[in-house]
C-alpha cells in the first residue's frame, strides 16, 4: 500500500475531478484493483469521520451472511450530509482511512468467515466511492447510472436504526412532504439495518416496532407502502453490556482517552505511528 502523503495527494486529485464534474457518483479506487463484475452490491453509506469498529461489524456481518465473490462493498462518502455542513479539506482524510478501513476488513473476513470462502479471490471486492447526494433514494439512483455497475440486480444498504428513522422522515421530501420519493429505493434495494439500542433511539422492542407498524401499513396515509416491510432486514447491533461505539466517541476519544482508541477503531489504524494517527483525527 502507498505512504500516507501519497495516497492523500491521490484522493485529494481524484476528488478535485470529482467536484468539478457532472457527476453524481464516482469509484475513486477499489480493493483489490481488478475484481469480477458485480450481481449485488452492499453499501455502507458514512462520514467515516473516522471509520469505527461498529462500521466494521456492520459491514463484515453482512458479507459473511452472503459469502459470494459477485457480491461487492461500496464504501460511500457523501460530500453533502442532509443535516450538516460540508468540511471539505478533511474529506481526503477520510478517504485515506476508507481505504485502510477496507484492507482491515478484507483480512478480517479472510481469517472470521468460517464457511463459502475457499481462496482471497472469493472475498469480495471493495470499491471507495463519493457522491454529491445526501439522500438514500437518490444515492441509489446515481448507483443504478454507474456504467461499471450494470449487471447488477440488488443494492443492499447498510445503515444504522438512527438512520432507517431519517430515511422515514417526511421533512427531507419536500414539496409534498410525503414518503412517496423511497417508492424507487423499495421496489429495487433493500435495507439492513442494525439496530442501536440507546435512550435516544429507544429499545431493541422499540425498533423492532417501527418497522412492524410499517408492515400494518401506519404509514400508508404519508405514501408509506406496508410492502416495504419485507424489504427492511433488522439486525443485531451491540451485545447488551458492550460499550457503545460511535465517530464522535472516536473522536472525543482523540482529545482524552486516548486509549479507548484500541476498542472504537479498527485494527489497522494501530498500524500509523500514533502521533500521524492522532495529526489524522485532528484534521477531522
Ligand atoms: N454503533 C452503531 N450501531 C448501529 N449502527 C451504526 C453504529 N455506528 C454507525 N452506525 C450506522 O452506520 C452508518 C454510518 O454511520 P455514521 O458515519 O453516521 O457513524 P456515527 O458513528 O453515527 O457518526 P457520528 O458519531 O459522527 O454521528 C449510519 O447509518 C449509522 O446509523
Ligand atoms: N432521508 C434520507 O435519505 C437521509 C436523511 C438523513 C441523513 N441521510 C444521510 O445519512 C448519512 C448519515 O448521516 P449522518 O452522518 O448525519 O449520521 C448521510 O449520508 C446523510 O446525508 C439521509
Amino acid at each position: 500500500m502507498a505512504s500516507f502523503p501519497a495516497l492523500r495527494a491521490q484522493y485529494s486529485s481524484l476528488l478535485k475531478q470529482f467536484a468539478s464534474s457532472s457527476k453524481d457518483f464516482a469509484v475513486l479506487s477499489s480493493v483489490p484493483e481488478r475484481s469480477p463484475p458485480a450481481k449485488t452490491l452492499f453499501v455502507l453509506d458514512s462520514s467515516f469521520n473516522p471509520p469505527t469498529r461498529a462500521h466494521l461489524r456492520i459491514a463484515s456481518s453482512a458479507l459473511q451472511e452472503h459469502i459470494d465473490p459477485r457480491s461487492r462493498l461500496l464504501l460511500l462518502l457523501a460530500t453533502q450530509n442532509a443535516d450538516k455542513p460540508s468540511k471539505p479539506a478533511s474529506f481526503e482524510d477520510r478517504l485515506v482511512m476508507m481505504e485502510l478501513f477496507a484492507h482491515d476488513l478484507r483480512s478480517h473476513l479472510a481469517t472470521s468467515s468460517p464457511k463459502g470462502l475457499n481462496s482471497k479471490d472469493d472475498i469480495p471486492a471493495i470499491d471507495i466511492c463519493v457522491t454529491k447526494k445526501p439522500y438514500f433514494v437518490d444515492k441509489a439512483t446515481a448507483i443504478e447510472a454507474y456504467d461499471c455497475y450494470s449487471d447488477v440486480l440488488e443494492q443492499i444498504h447498510l445503515t444504522g436504526y438512527d438512520t432507517l428513522i431519517r430515511i422515514f422522515n417526511t421533512k427531507y421530501y419536500p414539496p409534498e412532504h410525503t414518503l412517496q420519493p423511497l417508492a424507487s429505493l423499495f421496489s429495487k434495494h433493500r435495507l439492513r439495518v442494525t439496530m442501536r439500542p440507546s435512550d435516544e433511539w429507544g429499545s431493541r422492542e422499540d425498533q423492532e416496532e417501527f418497522v412492524r407498524s410499517l408492515a400494518r401499513g401506519d404509514r400508508e396515509a404519508e405514501g408509506g407502502l406496508r410492502e416495504w416491510a419485507q424489504k427492511i432486514q433488522l439486525v443485531e447491533g451491540r451485545k447488551p453490556g458492550d460499550p457503545s461505539v460511535s465517530s464522535t466517541r472516536a473522536r472525543d476519544a482523540i482529545h482524552g482517552a486516548v486509549e479507548d482508541l484500541e476498542w472504537l477503531v479498527p485494527e489497522k489504524f494501530k498500524d500509523l505511528h500514533l502521533t500521524k494517527l492522532e495529526l489524522l483525527f485532528m484534521l477531522l
